[in-house]
């Protein structure tokens, strides 16, 4: 038997979704949003210079297929990214109506979202008076800050001492469908902000409010930074996953990073979790080597998305990148004859777009374990049925497996 890898980078889109005129960041369309193709066009152009310099450098990617499949997503330039694909190649697009971390995740895992997910649409006073009245009852507060559309960072810079100074939970949200909590660390407490956040998410789960997100901080006089203990409360995907799929059928499934907050824990035989992105490539590299026959190992990498493109800074998305792919090109050398690895995203978030929410983009399918090949225009759930397929378990669902779409099979 063989081992099946999902790897999603989180956010890292191609350009070129079919919908994207639909989905605005500060007002402005996403149409032409463009993650790697940005990225790579401002590293040639000596745009990103900070704690890098030159073309974008992916070189473990970008020959698993990285610039065909931008190109043939959205038709843009990738300098530095021109190699051959070695890989099996494509471009993915996204049905759910969401661009937000569960909606792709799930459609990725082969389960589109079949709802409109509430919202809180206005920037200002976003949240209406008996929820606020209710978190701050579930708080033991006389009220909450925030209120308001944000960015998480400049949130607790704005609101941090005024929170130490009358311990009301910061509240916030963005054009995601998410009600976000942060509040620090020792004044407020780490426990106390969690089981907050747990208590209130049925509610908010019934207004089809995808996520309540825990956002812990530290720091004292205005200076103050977001710890890793983020936690997220997320509705439970609206029918079996990938995850599912192989748990049910007796295989092992491990989750690394936050794919277990992602799935309400469903699916999952063990959970990896850690400080940051470097952890979590330690994780794989070590599930590369000793992943059981049989297993899926499914992934989520997290900064790209939540250290650079939120924060729409362009270096940083570039080293983020960079830094990948070395691991990336380790992590490759760690699979055997009839493994499958497939390296994804779940939306864009192109740090040189407007606004700081994430773009509307398709988003990459590079596999290895089966060759080179073209495998065109994708659907998200083909990623969940083609795992499926090569693991041996049955699917549900719309996805079709490209290892019969193209005739290809993993060595077994
Ligand atoms: O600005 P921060 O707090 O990182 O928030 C971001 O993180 C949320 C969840 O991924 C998104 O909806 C976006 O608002
Ligand atoms: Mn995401
Ligand atoms: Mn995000």
């Amino acid at each position: 038997m063989s081992r099946a890898f999902l790897i999603v980078m989180d956010s890292v889109g191609i350009g070129g979704a079919r919908d994207a005129a639909s989905f605005f960041n500060d007002g402005r369309p996403d149409t032409g949003a463009n993650t790697v193709a940005h990225v790579a066009q401002a590293c040639a152009e000596g745009r990103a210079e900070e704690g890098r310099s030159g073309f974008l450098h992916m070189p473990a990617l970008d020959r698993l297929g990285l610039g065909a499949a931008v190109r043939l997503a959205s038709g843009a330039a990738t300098p530095g990214l021109e190699a051959v694909p070695e890989g099996a190649w494509g471009a993915a697009n996204e049905v759910s109506k969401g661009k937000d971390t569960p909606s792709g995740h799930w459609e990725l895992a082969g389960v589109p979202v079949p709802w409109d997910w509430g919202y809180f649409p206005d920037r200002q006073n976003s949240f209406p008076p008996d929820l606020v009245a209710f978190v701050a009852q579930a708080a033991g507060t006389d009220g909450l800050l925030g209120n308001c559309h944000a960015s998480g960072t400049n949130i607790i810079e704005e609101l941090g001492d005024a929170h130490i100074r009358s311990g009301w939970p910061i509240c916030y949200t963005s054009v995601d469908s998410v009600f976000q909590i942060a509040a620090h660390e020792t004044h407020f407490g780490l426990d106390r902000l969690l089981q907050l956040c747990q208590d209130i998410a049925p509610r908010l789960h019934a207004m089809k409010i995808g996520r309540v997100i825990a956002r812990p901080f530290t720091g004292e006089n205005g200076q103050f930074f977001r710890t890793p203990n983020r936690r997220d409360f997320a509705i439970e995907p609206p029918a079996p996953t990938l995850l599912d799929w192989a748990y049910e059928a007796g295989r092992v499934t491990h989750a690394i990073g936050k794919i277990g907050d992602i799935f309400s824990h469903r699916g999952i035989t063990h959970l990896h979790k850690g400080k940051g992105d470097a952890d979590l490539m330690e994780h794989l590299l070590r599930l590369g080597a000793e992943a059981e026959d049989g297993s899926l190992t499914f992934a989520n990498f997290v900064e790209f998305d939540s250290l650079w493109g939120h924060r729409r800074n362009v270096s940083g998305y570039a080293r983020a990148l960079e830094w990948f792919d070395q691991g990336a090109a380790r992590f490759l050398k760690t699979l055997r004859p009839g493994d499958l690895a497939i390296f994804t995203a779940d939306h864009g978030n192109d740090p040189t777009w407007a606004g700081t929410d994430h773009t509307r983009e398709r988003v990459p399918v590079l596999a290895a374990g089966l060759g080179a090949a073209r495998l065109g225009q994708l659907a998200f759930v083909d990623v969940a049925a083609t795992l499926a397929a090569h693991l041996g378990v049955p699917a549900q669902g719309a996805g079709r497996s490209f290892l019969t779409q193209t005739g290809l099979k993993a060595v077994l």
